[in-house]
């Protein structure tokens, strides 16, 4: 059958790849978290869906009126669930093969969304062919960002096997529909939208 593309998509603070503190996420960008929803949420088929694949521990983190996220698939990861469906839109697995193999049909697109243990471990899966980072910069060295936890990504290595694409391709990606600006800055950070692919 067709295999769905699996992309990871996080936001992270250069040079170290920073991605939370204390749990959550260091940062609020408005038009950053609008890119998040909009990428995950657009299907090139309308008939299609995507789905969202996360950590129990982020699934707890997100307010309960929040969740599931709306209009995806919510695929949660935890090693005490058994494989099921347990709510419209919900799906519990213990691993991401598991909840592949539960996928319907007419899912388009699988985004890994969070948190760290899971972007850590999925890095390294071969199924995962596609990565959406935005790097953050911070412009303000007078002003420091708590953080605590880092994606360990071996994308600056020079022997690393994912290669940054064109923005072209990125925008072939996620479509026309969806506006990819440069720079952009809120507050003392500043952003670009980038695609990896495996060499
Ligand atoms: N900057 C960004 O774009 C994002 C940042 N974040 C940040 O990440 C942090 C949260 O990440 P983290 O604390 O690592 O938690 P995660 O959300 O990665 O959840 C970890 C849990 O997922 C389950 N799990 C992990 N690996 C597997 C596996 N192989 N099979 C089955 N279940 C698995 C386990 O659940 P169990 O214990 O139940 O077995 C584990 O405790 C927060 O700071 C959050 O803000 C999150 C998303 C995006
Ligand atoms: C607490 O629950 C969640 C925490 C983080 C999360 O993921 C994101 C939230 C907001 C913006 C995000 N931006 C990018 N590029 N990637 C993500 N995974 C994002 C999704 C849910």
């Amino acid at each position: 059958e067709i295999k769905p593309t699996i992309a990871i998509i996080v936001a992270a603070l250069k040079p170290d790849l920073a991605i939370g503190f204390q749990g959550k996420m260091p940062w609020r960008l408005r038009k950053e978290i609008r890119y998040f929803k909009d990428v995950t949420t657009k299907t090139s088929d309308p008939s299609k869906i995507n789905a969202v694949v996360m950590g129990r521990k982020t699934w707890d983190s997100i307010p309960a009126r929040f969740r599931p996220l709306p209009d995806r698939i919510n695929i949660v990861l935890s090693r005490s669930f058994q494989n099921e469906t347990v709510d419209t839109n919900v799906i519990h697995a213990n691993s991401i093969a598991n909840s592949l193999s539960q996928l319907q049909p007419n899912v388009e697109r699988v985004f890994v969304i969070g948190g760290a243990e899971i972007y850590n471990e999925l890095i390294n899966d071969s199924r995962v062919t596609h990565l959406l980072l935005t790097e953050i910069e911070n412009t303000n060295e007078d002003n420091q960002i708590a953080v605590d936890t880092f994606l360990k990504f071996p994308l600056y290595s020079t022997d690393s096997q994912w290669r940054k694409q064109p923005k072209s391709e990125l925008q072939k990606f996620i479509g026309s529909s969806i506006t990819l600006e440069d720079d952009i800055s809120e507050g003392d950070l500043k952003y670009n939208y980038t695609l990896w692919t495996r060499r």
